[in-house]
């Protein structure tokens, strides 16, 4: 494996996802510096300096922090790392336009893909994708976090490396419904396959490359997060099937499950711009509390009758 310079790394988020990423990174020798808005160490003092600022902060907060980094000041050569998986209510921009925006002189990298944090923190084999318009700033991602553990891969297409991340987490709460709801091996497969298509749909239109979807941060991580309880939005749709309300289980998840809010966005972008999304408009409808995960699935099982590609 190449070898890459000792790097010095400043991780904001010091979550679930920040922390096992700060433990990739310092397991290959890097300095890591991370930052909480609990903690005692200023923005300022952590992102001196970085040759890489990697943000692992949950979307509502992306803005916010981003503008207190701009005031910061940086390195002309520091590159961004995004690894938040949401949209933004108000403008539906993704986490990397945020940053893009407050940063344009500055190359902005996406990671993205099936890493359930709870598994690489217990150092199980994982892969994933950095992706970005400037490939030199993606390869040095690359070279910074790929271990014997952590396979690290390249991609062009940082909008739909970002939007494969993003959109299943809607896919992952309809696979918990689906389990909870014991529907069998037959209709999670159906499931999955059709939510593919619906992120296929919404993602070209949004601007992002079909192929995207079938590789690492979209198909891989659309198998992780339905098919394991580990992913708290697979846990939100499963406790949902069990009887329990949004409020409740929110109120006692560990940690952020950003398919909420982004099924919310996805519903108001469809309804705008005409996109057919009937299993987003399904976990929509529930978390609204419109419609019981009975009710979800007979509307999905219900509807016309039509040709597979369509
Ligand atoms: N946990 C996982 O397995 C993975 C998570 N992700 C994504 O990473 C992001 C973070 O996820 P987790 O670390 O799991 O969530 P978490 O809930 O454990 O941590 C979220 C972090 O964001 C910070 N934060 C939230 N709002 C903020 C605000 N307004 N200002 C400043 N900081 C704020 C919190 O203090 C915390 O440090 C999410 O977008 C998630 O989808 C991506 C891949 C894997
Ligand atoms: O994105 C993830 C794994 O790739 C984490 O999924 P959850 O946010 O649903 O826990």
């Amino acid at each position: 494996m190449k070898v890459v310079q000792e790097t010095t790394i400043a991780i904001l988020g010091a979550g679930a996802w920040g922390a096992a990423l700060a433990n990739l990174a310092a397991a290959n020798g890097h300095r890591v510096r991370l930052w909480s808005r609990q903690g005692t160490e200023t923005l300022q003092a952590v992102v001196q300096d970085a040759q890489i600022v990697l943000s692992a902060i949950s979307m509502k907060g992306v803005r916010t922090v981003a503008s207190q980094v701009q005031s910061c000041p940086l390195s002309p050569e520091t590159i961004f790392v995004t690894a938040t998986k949401g949209l933004e209510p108000q403008t539906t921009a993704t986490p990397t336009q945020i940053w893009q925006a407050a940063f344009p002189n500055h190359p902005v990298v996406v990671l993205s893909g099936p890493n359930l944090s709870a598994e690489i923190q217990k150092s199980l084999p994982a892969a994933t994708v950095v992706a970005s318009n400037i490939y030199t700033a993606a390869q040095k991602v690359q070279l910074v976090f790929s271990s014997p553990r952590f396979r690290v891969y390249t991609n062009p297409d940082p909008l739909g490396v970002e939007l494969g991340g993003t959109l299943k987490n809607v896919m992952a709460i309809a696979a918990g419904v689906c389990d909870g709801l014991q529907l069998g091996t037959n209709a999670k497969a159906a499931l999955v396959t059709r939510g593919l298509t619906e992120m296929v749909r919404i993602g070209n239109f949004l601007g992002a490359k079909t192929e995207t979807f079938y590789g690492l941060s979209g198909l891989g991580d659309l198998l992780a997060t339905c098919n394991s309880p580990l992913s708290r939005n697979y846990q939100v749709g499963y406790q949902m099937a069990c009887g329990k309300t949004l409020t409740n289980i929110l109120a006692n998840l560990p940690g952020t499950a950003e398919g909420v809010n982004t099924c919310q966005v996805l519903m108001q972008l469809a309804q705008q711009q005409n996109i057919y999304m009937p299993i987003t408009e399904q976990v929509y409808r529930l978390l609204q509390s419109e419609v019981t995960p009975q009710q979800a699935l007979d509307e999905l099982m219900l509807r016309n009758i039509k040709p597979e590609y369509h």
